[in-house]
């Protein structure tokens, strides 16, 4: 529990721990009013503030669009005087711990290092695509119905309630977003220098339909530049929704077609992301996957009935988990497209796996064949492994949009 009086120094010990830059006193006081004071831990060596962490109370989709509750581990740091001392692990039990007593199914979080949280049984269970587009060779071919939608720049504060219900319709369609909470809209709106990075003020363009108002939206900054043979300019993108394929293909067509401009970059895209698929030369466009949402079963059996699975599934999982002990043993899962139940078994084990493993394939995006080929999910009963990676799969690609 952190008191109010803590919370400067709190924050600052954070700050410090990764690099020490101030922020922007906006962002700084964005973050303490959607920090969690009650969720928040610190790690004290006599009066010094030495280890800082938190948990925010987050509802994430998982595959069939249910919206769990999971708690989001954030913020934190252990002073570089007192690292590698088990101050970290200390915070995370007693993290876990509490997750635990709160009846929260799940663990998440976005790592700074991906080395970091595995030991802890956190499973890589989303990736993110970045790209950079050379926008003076990739061309989009786009599908019927494009030229229907009509775009237009707005003020990005001015259309924020648009754009978040077009959001929000997104929330349920896809596995690892989070529901939205009251005062996480205004972080897409944060226009500090540093999210300018010398790039323009955050601009915005909706798509609206005739009779069906705002069906997409992107927000993004544009960087001039210009050099002897003329300009070449680079289209920042920080975030775009879309509700359908015409609307997608509309705005991403407008990005790609900005005058001045021959870069795009965009950092956060799904693995799935449709105008991939509308791109003329793939090779202009720098595809790169790094890790994104972190996910631990803190609750072994409640997570894996919230899900539904893709094709009917029997199947018992013996689940290793050293961190959180009451996990471990064998789990009876059974389930299809409409639900499932998850119970203590004594029968025999099909699958033997490890938490972490559990976590990395919860969302559907990472296969347990492919963890399975990988040596880290051992098959008893042959043919199990395929049954279980066809049932946990997802048709989307499970993706979060924004850090925490
Ligand atoms: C969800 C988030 O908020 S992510 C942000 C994480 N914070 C940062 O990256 C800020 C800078 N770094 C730090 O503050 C610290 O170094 C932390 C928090 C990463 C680690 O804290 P520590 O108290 O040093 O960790 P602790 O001593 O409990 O280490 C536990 C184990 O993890 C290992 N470990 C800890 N950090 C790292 C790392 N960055 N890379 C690899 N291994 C690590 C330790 O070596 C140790 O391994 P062992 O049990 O085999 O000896």
């Amino acid at each position: 529990m952190l008191r109010e009086d803590d919370w400067n120094v709190w924050y600052d010990t954070l700050l410090r721990a990764f690099g020490g830059m101030p922020e922007a006193s906006e962002k700084r006081e964005l973050e303490g009013r959607l920090t969690e004071h009650d969720r928040c831990l610190g790690a004290w060596d006599d009066d010094q503030l030495v280890g800082t962490s938190g948990a925010y109370t987050f509802r994430i989709t998982v595959p069939g669009g249910a919206a769990v509750p999971a708690a989001g581990i954030t913020m934190v740091s252990v002073a570089a005087t007192h690292r590698r001392r088990g101050v970290l692990t200390s915070m995370m039990r007693r993290l876990l711990d509490d997750v635990r007593a709160k009846d929260e199914p799940l663990a998440v979080l976005c790592a700074s290092e991906p080395e970091i949280y595995g030991r802890f049984g956190y499973g890589l269970a989303t990736h993110r695509l970045s790209v950079e587009v050379d926008t003076t060779r990739a061309r989009l071919s786009v599908p019927p119905g494009t030229d229907d939608v009509r775009l237009r720049y707005a003020a990005p504060a001015e259309v924020l309630d648009a754009c978040e219900a077009v959001y929000a319709r997104q929330v349920p369609r896809r596995p690892g977003m989070l529901a939205r909470q009251p005062g996480w809209e205004r972080l897409e709106l944060l226009d500090t220098e540093r999210h300018r990075d010398g790039a323009s003020p955050l601009q915005c363009v909706v798509a609206e339909r005739d009779g069906e108002g705002v069906i997409g939206y992107a927000r993004f900054r544009v960087k001039p530049d210009w050099d002897h043979s003329g300009p070449k300019g680079t289209v920042l993108v920080s975030s775009s929704e879309a509700l359908d394929p015409a609307a997608h293909a509309a705005l991403w067509r407008f990005l790609f077609d900005l005058d001045l401009t021959s870069t795009i970059v965009a950092r956060g895209r799904p693995l799935d992301e449709p105008w991939v698929q509308l791109v003329n030369d793939i090779r202009r466009c720098d595809l790169r996957v790094r890790d994104e949402l972190f996910v631990r079963l803190v609750d072994v059996g409640v997570a894996l009935a919230a899900r539904t699975y893709q094709v009917p599934v029997d199947v018992v999982l013996e689940v290793e988990d050293a961190f959180c002990p009451w996990n471990e043993g064998r789990w009876r899962l059974t389930g299809d497209a409409k639900g499932a139940s998850c119970e203590r078994t004594a029968d025999a084990a099909d699958l033997v796996l490890s938490v972490r493993e559990l976590g990395a394939a919860y969302l559907g995006g990472v296969g347990l064949a492919t963890l399975g080929a990988a040596g880290l999910v051992r098959e008893v009963r042959q043919g199990a492994l395929t049954e279980a990676s066809v049932a946990f799969g997802s048709t989307v690609a499970p993706w979060l949009p924004h850090g925490f």
